[in-house]
């Protein structure tokens, strides 16, 4: 792997010129310039290969072979690198996978929305509070959460600060995953302690019971794979900065290709997918596996323009085209795009968002989602896949292992009553630990049914 700032700069650079949506105008141009360059000289947070590794997983997600876990954070903070909540997300990550590998018999592919996810697109350039109106907060890459004027300029300096926050929290990611912690018994003990003590567990005895009977079963016939006591687990975020994403991106010396060091896998979000823009531009130079999310305006054509402009060699793995549309049109709208992909040739691996299309404004002036609407649209997106033979891949979520109050229902119901108690998510609502288990138990319910 290289890292040179001149060599990250050729052949990857054709985005430069094109207009790029949602990004931060920072006052210092030179003071950006200095960081860029800093930036390009750090070493890769990710090595080639191991996104190599990871697109070869997600082509069997494509193929219909594997199932997709993506999910974690909204909106990393810089002060929740913490070993606490690192070690609580991972852990209701593990647990959710531990639950749909059972269910669904096949490989799950599990990637956070982690060490990296420090920056967000918003619907608004400014904010209005009291009559007072400020830039709006973009992520601690850019600016900062307080409503101040200060803290709302975008600093160039954050860029560091996010590599060095995404630098520590892929280590202690590679550490608890590797160093004994993911244990597939003790992550089974787990969704143990979840079905027993929890009101809404207790719906998934059953099948946590038929679990540990193949636990139990394997271990009796003296099978005891090394697989089990560690865990294969990648980190992915929306590419969003390209400041940030172009100096992270180094040539591989293996292939002479570009990758963007700065996650495993990274997606385009529903802001910043014009085709003719910098974002899909980027995207289309680097070898990372690509995720592109598709929202209710998207067209056929337009996806089959993304395959052609991301994917034009047709290759398993390379692109996931994340769904989310809302409960209330996935039925109405994925069908097509679905269709016309499949009768194109490419092999592309859908998942389903479930939360970005169903987030409202409480009356209390939360944003939040029912557990419900993001049950539905799970559901939704699973009848399009088995109305037309296709494999609905794996989810896309955002949550915590923390207990928080920030989507409504769920089994250990969240009232809207109850968002004040702990809303802490710096953007969108996240589904709490519970919520997420819930959620992992129904989808793995889903798939059987499939
Ligand atoms: O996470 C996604 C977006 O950043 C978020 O939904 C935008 O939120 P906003 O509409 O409050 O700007
Ligand atoms: C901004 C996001 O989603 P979308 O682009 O789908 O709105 C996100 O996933 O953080």
């Amino acid at each position: 792997m290289t890292v040179n700032a001149k060599t990250t700069a050729t052949g990857g650079n054709t985005w430069r010129n094109l207009p790029a949506a949602q990004q931060p105008e920072y006052p210092d141009a030179e003071a950006l310039r200095d960081v860029i360059a800093d930036l390009a000289s750090y070493p890769p947070l990710v090595f080639a290969g191991e996104c190599d590794q990871l697109r070869a997983r997600l082509a069997s997600v494509a193929k219909g072979e594997a199932f997709l876990l993506q999910g974690g954070d909204c909106a990393e903070a810089f002060d929740a690198v913490s070993a606490d909540h690192i070690r609580n997300k991972l852990k209701t990550l593990l647990q959710m996978g531990a639950v749909l590998t059972y269910a669904a018999s096949v490989p799950v592919v599990k990637v956070g929305r982690i060490a990296g996810q420090y920056s967000k697109p918003r619907s608004k350039p400014t904010e209005t509070r009291d009559g007072v109106t400020l830039p709006t907060y973009r992520g601690d890459s850019v600016n900062g959460f307080d409503f101040t004027e200060e803290a709302r300029i975008p600093d160039p300096e954050r860029l560091k600060r996010m590599y060095h926050a995404s630098a520590s929290t892929l280590n202690l990611v590679r550490a608890f995953t590797t160093g004994g912690y993911a244990d597939l018994r003790q992550v089974h003990a787990w969704n143990q302690d979840f079905v027993k003590s929890s009101p809404s567990g207790q719906r998934y005895e059953q099948l946590a019971r038929e679990i540990d009977n193949a636990l139990h079963f394997m271990r009796a016939c003296g099978t005891d794979p090394e697989e089990f006591k560690t865990v294969e687990f990648y980190a992915s975020h929306e590419a969003l900065l390209l400041d940030y994403e172009g100096a992270l991106t180094r040539v591989d010396s293996r292939t002479g290709r570009l990758y963007d060091t700065s996650g495993h896998m990274v997606w385009i979000g529903e802001r910043t997918r014009q085709l003719d823009h910098a974002h899909i531009e980027f995207a289309s130079q680097i070898r990372n596996p690509i995720g592109v999310k598709l929202g209710p305006t998207t067209t056929a054509e337009e996806a089959l323009q993304y395959i052609e402009r991301l994917d034009p060699d047709r290759e398993p793995g390379r692109l996931t085209f994340i769904v989310r549309m809302g409960a209330d049109k996935v039925r109405d709208k994925l069908p097509e795009l679905v269709e016309k992909v499949t009768a194109s040739g490419a092999t592309v691996a859908w998942i389903t968002d479930p939360m970005h299309g169903n987030t409202y404004e409480a009356a209390s002036g939360h944003k939040t989602r029912r557990f419900d609407d993001v049950l539905d649209e799970v559901k939704g997106f699973f009848e399009v896949h088995k109305a037309l033979g296709t494999h609905p891949g794996g989810i896309h979520v955002e949550l915590t292992g923390d207990d928080v109050t920030e989507c409504v229902g769920g089994g250990d119901e969240i009232f809207v009553d109850d968002l004040h108690q702990r809303y802490e998510t710096a953007c969108d609502p996240r589904l709490n630990r519970s919520q997420s288990l819930d959620l992992a138990f129904l989808v793995a319910e889903m798939y059987r049914d499939q």
